[in-house]
C-alpha cells in the first residue's frame, strides 16, 4: 500500500550524504526536495533507517499530504521511529497540523505553519530531522518551497533532480544552505493519478475502519477553517426574500461584513444570476462527507472526522471519527476542510478554499 520502502540499492552518491549527515552538527533539519516521483520517500526511509543503525534519533516530517506513508492523509504528521522500519507506514505520529486538502494548492499557509512547528517540535527530542516534502515544484510550486525553505531554515537540501528542475528552487539558498543535487534512482516507478487516489483510498479506508458517529455540540467547540459562522445570521425578511428570488431554501444564513453566505436547497431549477461579492453560496449537501480536523489546546490535529450532518438550528452535529474518548475530552477546536471524503475511502471531490 506505501509507494516507498526501505532499500539499500540505492544511486552511489546517497553514501557522501549519509556520511555529511553523520558528521553535522547535532540537531540537523534536512529537507528533501524533488518532483513527482523522483524517490524522496524512498530516499528518506533509507537515510532515517541508517542513521537509526548509527544510533541517532530521527524524526520524521511527513508533508507530502497527497502521498503520505504516515496516517492520515490531509494533514502534516511528526513522527520518532524507534527502530528500523519498511515504510512511513509503520510510523506511528506523534502530532499532526491539519491542512484538509490532498493538496497544497490554495493551503501555503497551512504546508509551512505545519512543517515549521512541527519541525520545532522535532528539534526537543531529535538529532536528525527528515523532513519529506510534495512534488510540487513548478509554477506557484516554486514559491511554497522557497517560504518553506525560509521559514524551517533546514541546514541541508537535498535536491533529487533528473535534470535541473529544481534550481530556480535551489537559486536563492545557493550561499546560505548546504545543498546536495543527488540524482533519480533508475528504479523509481511512475504512479498516475488514478493509482495515486487509489492509494490514499486505502488510507482513507483503513484511517476511518473503526470510527463511531457522535454528536457534538458546535457551540462547545472553536470552530474554524470556515465563515459559515462568522457574522451574525441573517434576519426573517432577508431570509423570505433570498429564498422567494432565488428559489431556494435557505438552511444557515450570515451576513459576514455586509456579504452574505448562504447555505441552501434549490427548490427549482431556475437560472440564477447572483454576484458572488455580494452574496455567496453553497449546496447543503456539500457539506456533508467534509473532512473535519480535530485541534487540542495547542492548534495541533489529534485526528480527522468526516461531518455526517450538520443542525444549524441547534448547532448539533453529527462526526464520524476512529478518535476515542479520551482523546476526544483534548479536542478545543473542530477545523473545517476542503476535501469531501466517505470512510470506505472514496473522495468525493475538493472544494474551493472560499466556498465556506
Ligand atoms: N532506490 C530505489 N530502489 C528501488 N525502488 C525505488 C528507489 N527509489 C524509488 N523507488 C520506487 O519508485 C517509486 C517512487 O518512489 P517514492 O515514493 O519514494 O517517490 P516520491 O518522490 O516520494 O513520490 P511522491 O511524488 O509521491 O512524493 C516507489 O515505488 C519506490 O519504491
Amino acid at each position: 500500500m506505501n509507494k516507498a520502502r526501505y532499500t539499500q540499492e540505492v544511486p552511489e552518491d546517497r553514501k557522501e550524504l549519509l556520511n555529511a549527515l553523520n558528521e553535522h552538527k547535532k540537531p540537523v533539519k534536512i529537507m528533501i526536495l524533488g518532483g513527482v516521483d523522483t524517490g524522496k520517500t524512498t530516499l528518506a526511509t533509507f537515510l532515517a533507517n541508517e542513521l537509526l543503525s548509527s544510533g541517532f534519533r530521527i524524526a520524521i516530517i511527513d508533508s507530502d499530504i497527497g502521498q503520505k506513508g504516515i496516517l492520515p492523509p490531509a494533514t502534516i504528521s511528526l513522527g520518532f521511529p524507534e527502530g528500523l522500519f519498511e515504510s512511513f507506514g509503520e510510523i506511528k505520529a506523534y502530532k499532526h497540523y491539519f491542512v484538509g486538502s490532498i493538496t497544497p494548492n490554495q493551503f501555503f499557509g497551512e504546508m509551512i505553519a505545519g512543517v515549521k512547528l512541527l519541525t520545532d517540535e522535532a528539534e526537543k527530542k531529535a538529532d536528525i530531522i527528515i523532513i519529506d516534502t510534495t512534488g510540487m515544484i513548478s509554477g506557484a510550486g516554486v514559491e511554497l518551497k522557497r517560504m518553506k525553505i525560509e521559514t524551517v531554515k533546514p541546514d541541508v537540501i537535498v535536491a533529487l533532480q533528473k535534470e535541473n528542475e529544481l534550481e530556480p528552487i535551489l537559486k536563492p539558498f545557493e550561499e546560505k544552505t548546504q545543498i546536495f543535487r543527488l540524482e533519480v534512482s533508475k528504479k523509481v516507478r511512475k504512479f498516475s493519478r488514478e493509482e495515486r487516489r487509489e492509494i490514499r483510498k486505502e488510507k482513507w479506508k483503513k484511517y476511518f475502519r473503526d470510527s463511531k458517529s457522535y454528536t457534538v455540540n458546535l457551540n462547545h467547540f472553536i470552530i474554524s477553517g470556515t465563515q459559515l459562522f462568522q457574522g451574525e445570521d441573517i434576519n426573517e425578511n432577508e431570509k423570505s426574500l433570498l429564498e422567494a428570488l432565488f428559489k431556494w431554501l435557505i438552511i444557515h444564513g450570515r451576513k459576514i461584513g455586509g456579504k452574505y453566505l448562504i447555505v441552501k436547497v434549490d427548490t427549482s431549477n431556475i437560472p440564477r444570476q447572483v454576484d458572488k461579492n455580494v452574496l455567496q453560496y453553497i449546496d447543503f449537501e456539500k457539506l456533508s462527507n467534509l473532512l473535519l480536523g480535530m485541534i487540542d489546546k495547542d492548534g495541533f490535529c489529534v485526528g480527522l472526522g468526516i461531518l455526517k450532518f450538520v443542525n444549524f438550528r441547534d448547532m448539533k452535529a453529527e462526526i464520524l471519527t476512529p478518535l476515542d474518548e479520551e482523546t476526544i475530552k483534548e479536542i478545543r477546536e473542530i477545523r473545517f476542510g476542503r476535501v469531501r471524503v466517505r470512510e470506505d475511502g472514496e473522495e468525493l471531490g475538493l472544494l474551493d478554499r472560499n466556498a465556506l
